[in-house]
């Protein structure tokens, strides 16, 4: 009985992560057993962490690269290793540049594709940029590209955080995303919340499996909102067929630094000067995210800077702490200086 894969993709930030716990409390509900596969483009595993912790999952961590390119080899020995403890249903979270075709194609090889089945390539937009991406990331064609992959390539793309637009906006990105892919499903909502139930139709533990795996019908409601105007795609609007390029890199220019706190830096550091650090850097920092002290504050905290957004949270984290930088040509030096200055100021 060949494994059902649910590859998670969309731009950093968007709101995969959100997306994915729950469908790990989905599964816990359901008794399956899920296995992960968590691809980070830093050398920390924030998000790994964030699963462990809430739900002691199953985690295989592919760090500090791609799994769609730099580190596609080590793709197959890590589902293997899921494999191995016998899972229902294989969870791909991948990094934010990711082209989620890539991963779509590596299930082929013979290798695994006698054991697994790619059961949906869902794909996250964070509704609040994404319609920026085209201009923001101009000088970066490879990212843009890939960006339009993971639009094209999807069997349903969730667009994700509505709260923070206004309704027409989200007309514009529905007109947008149709341009790229005419048979995606497209919902709307916010922190990832979406009827499950289609998502994981037809997955069921091991044991109880029927032998040919069902699709749940394409009846993925968001929360609040409705898909606006199914219309639209025939209103001739055509998918835009890409050229393949030789050699499909994904990330480009986009890199990850990981700092940790300096020596002598126990009291930690005050919020609001972590978060005027991470708007210094303007559109070159795009995704930051780490678990911090802060300075007058008892434990840890989990920092997640997005889309010009910050977000706080109470952490367990026991380690030394960190922030993963994500950006487009960060002056790795630079930062590192004004990093350390930041612990020093008055
Ligand atoms: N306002 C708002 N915030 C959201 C929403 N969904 C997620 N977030 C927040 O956005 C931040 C990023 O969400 P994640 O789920 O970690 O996004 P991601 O796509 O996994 O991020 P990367 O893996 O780093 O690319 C977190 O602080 C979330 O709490 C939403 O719908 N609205």
């Amino acid at each position: 009985m060949k494994i059902p894969v649910i590859i998670l993709g969309g731009f950093l930030g968007s709101g995969k992560t959100t997306l994915l716990l729950s469908l790990l409390k989905e599964s816990k509900a359901r008794g399956l057993t899920p296995g992960i596969v968590m691809n980070e483009l830093g050398k920390k595993d924030v998000d790994g962490y964030i699963l462990q912790e809430h739900a002691g999952a199953n985690v295989e961590k592919l760090l500090d690269g791609c799994v769609c390119c730099s580190r596609k080899d080590e793709l197959p020995r890590t589902l293997e290793l899921l494999l191995a403890r016998r899972p229902d249903v294989i969870y791909i979270e991948l990094t934010g540049v990711a082209n989620p075709e890539e991963i779509a194609k590596s299930l082929l090889e013979p290798a695994l594709s006698g054991r697994l089945v790619l059961h949906y390539s869902i794909t996250v937009l964070d509704a609040e940029n994404v319609l920026e991406y085209g201009s923001r990331f101009s000088a970066d064609k490879q990212l843009v590209r890939t960006l339009r992959r993971q639009l094209s390539s999807a069997g349903l793309i969730i667009v994700n955080k509505s709260d923070l637009v206004e309704p027409e906006t989200l007309w514009r990105i529905e007109k947008m995303a149709s341009r790229y892919n005419t048979d995606a499903e497209i919902v709307f909502t916010h922190y990832s919340k979406i009827n499950l139930s289609p998502l994981l139709a037809g997955i069921a533990p091991q044991e109880q499996r029927t032998p040919a795996l069902q699709r749940g019908s394409r009846e993925i409601n968001g929360m609040a909102l409705k898909r606006i105007n199914s219309a639209v795609s025939g209103h001739g609007a055509t998918a835009v067929q890409e050229p393949e390029s030789a050699h499909e890199t994904s990330y480009s220019q986009v890199a990850a630094v990981t700092l940790t706190f300096p020596p002598g830096a126990a009291d930690g550091v005050r919020p609001e000067l972590l978060e005027g650090f991470f708007r210094e850097w303007g559109d070159s920092l795009v995704r930051a995210k780490g678990h911090v002290r802060l300075a007058g504050r008892d434990g840890v905290q989990l920092v997640q800077y997005a889309g010009n957004r910050c977000n706080w949270e109470f952490s367990r984290y026991p380690g030394q702490p960190y922030v993963v930088f994500i950006g487009l040509n960060l002056d790795e030096k630079q930062l590192t200086d004004r990093w350390s200055a930041l612990f020093y100021q008055p």
